[in-house]
């Protein structure tokens, strides 16, 4: 299966390196090499452009990224002029398709593909199996969606791979039958599997919810002061900016500006700035309406599928088609993981156009839920 075939460069990939050898995580857990720098005007001149990318938030990157950092809401107007804008998106949307292909349309290929293979799958939460809403404390997946994923986690083994805390993604989804992994894929709870706990300095045994024995792996570990710390510094420089909010996901903290006046996003950035540029050792990446700080480890969504496939023996190309879904920058990283190993589909999640490293598309939640419900399906049938 050649999975080159329908695209040139990635657009949206976050900045960290993806080592090309196979299994690799020891290894590839490089340490951070402190490089920052105080120059005469006293801003940091951090080489972290590969690694983390700290531009002068005075340039105009930040902001003009903040700007394009989510898809505008489509609002339902009855206005002329909206209908012709409608069209026009959609004709724009079904032109980029022709490079993505729908993975509901495109079920059939999946289906033939994965045909004497074992399906792995992975989703991310928000914006995928969730939709994306202006309170983070509120991103409720419906019933339905909870019932389609409990039901295609029966028929192969799936893993949600989020941005959130772990703790917290568990909270939302509520079922027992799957893998979690938070913080981006920093914190990973996955079967218990000797080889990769051995490898892993990191992997530490523990107990599910259920008391089942587990895999707990945490690259990130020595970072949860400094995190904890900058969490702190971030609730309190943000305080005096209206609709701004502070999230801690454990290993990392997301600044959300969602609801924040855009004449202010500029103190946002600002204020994240003004904290990071303190720690070396931390990164920032964009989110949806929301800036990401994190450590600069070389571990990311795309090294948590590895991972993950590692630990559940599927790291067998030949008989494995691992398929990730997601909608985020971040899940670039594990689309990329898949293409590069010339294995398995990616599935951004998106209702815009986007150049990506997914190989198929899917409009938004809803639709997710018919291909989680299309793969059951047709696990079925193939069982008869
Ligand atoms: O990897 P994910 O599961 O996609 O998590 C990424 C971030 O998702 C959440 O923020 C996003 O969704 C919110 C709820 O819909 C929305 O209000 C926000 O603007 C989005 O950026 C989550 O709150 C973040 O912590 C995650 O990092």
């Amino acid at each position: 299966m050649d999975l080159k075939s329908n695209h040139t460069a990635p657009v949206l990939t976050d900045p960290a390196p993806i080592s090309k050898s196979r299994m690799g995580v020891h290894s590839s857990l490089l340490p951070y090499t402190p490089g920052a720098a105080f120059s005469s005007n006293l801003f940091l001149t951090i080489p972290r452009k590969k690694t983390g990318v700290l531009d002068d938030f005075r340039s105009s990157s930040w902001v003009d990224t903040m700007k394009s950092s989510s898809p505008p809401h489509k609002k339902m107007t009855k206005d002329l002029s909206n209908e012709i804008s409608f069209a026009d998106t959609d004709v724009a949307y079904r032109t980029w398709t022709l490079k993505y292909p729908s993975a509901l349309t495109s079920f059939e290929q999946i289906a033939n593909f994965a045909k004497g293979k074992r399906i792995a799958l992975f989703l991310d939460y928000d914006g995928t199996l969730s939709p994306i809403v202006d309170n983070p404390d509120c991103a409720f997946m419906s019933n339905a969606m909870r019932s389609a994923v409990k039901k295609v986690a029966k028929c192969f083994p799936t893993a949600i791979i989020s941005g959130r805390s772990r703790d917290k993604v568990y909270e939302f989804v509520g079922l027992t039958e799957l893998y979690y992994a938070g913080s981006h894929g920093m914190d990973i709870m996955g079967p218990v599997r000797q080889s990769v706990s051995d490898d892993q300095p990191n992997c530490m045994r523990s107990a599910d919810k259920q008391g089942k024995e587990v895999n707990l792996f945490q690259p990130a570990s020595e970072f949860l002061p400094m995190i904890d710390e900058v969490y702190s510094s971030l609730v309190d420089s943000t305080k005096d900016i209206k609709g701004a909010k502070v999230e801690n996901n454990k290993f990392c903290v997301s600044v959300h500006y969602r609801n924040v006046d855009e004449k202010s996003w500029k103190s946002v950035a600002q204020c994240v700035y003004d904290v990071i540029k303190n720690y070396p050792r931390l990164r920032l990446t964009h989110g949806r309406k929301v800036l990401e700080v994190r450590p600069v480890i070389n571990w990311d969504k795309g090294k948590a599928v590895t991972f993950l496939l590692e630990s559940l023996g599927l790291s067998n190309c030949d008989d494995v088609l691992p398929i990730y879904v997601g909608d985020d920058r971040t899940d670039e990283d594990a689309f990329k993981v898949l293409r590069e190993r010339n294995c398995g589909y990616g599935v951004l999640v998106t209702s815009v156009p986007k150049e990506s490293n997914a190989f198929y598309s899917l409009r938004d939640p809803s639709e997710v839920m018919e291909f989680l419900k299309s793969l059951v399906m047709w696990k079925k049938s193939s069982a008869l």
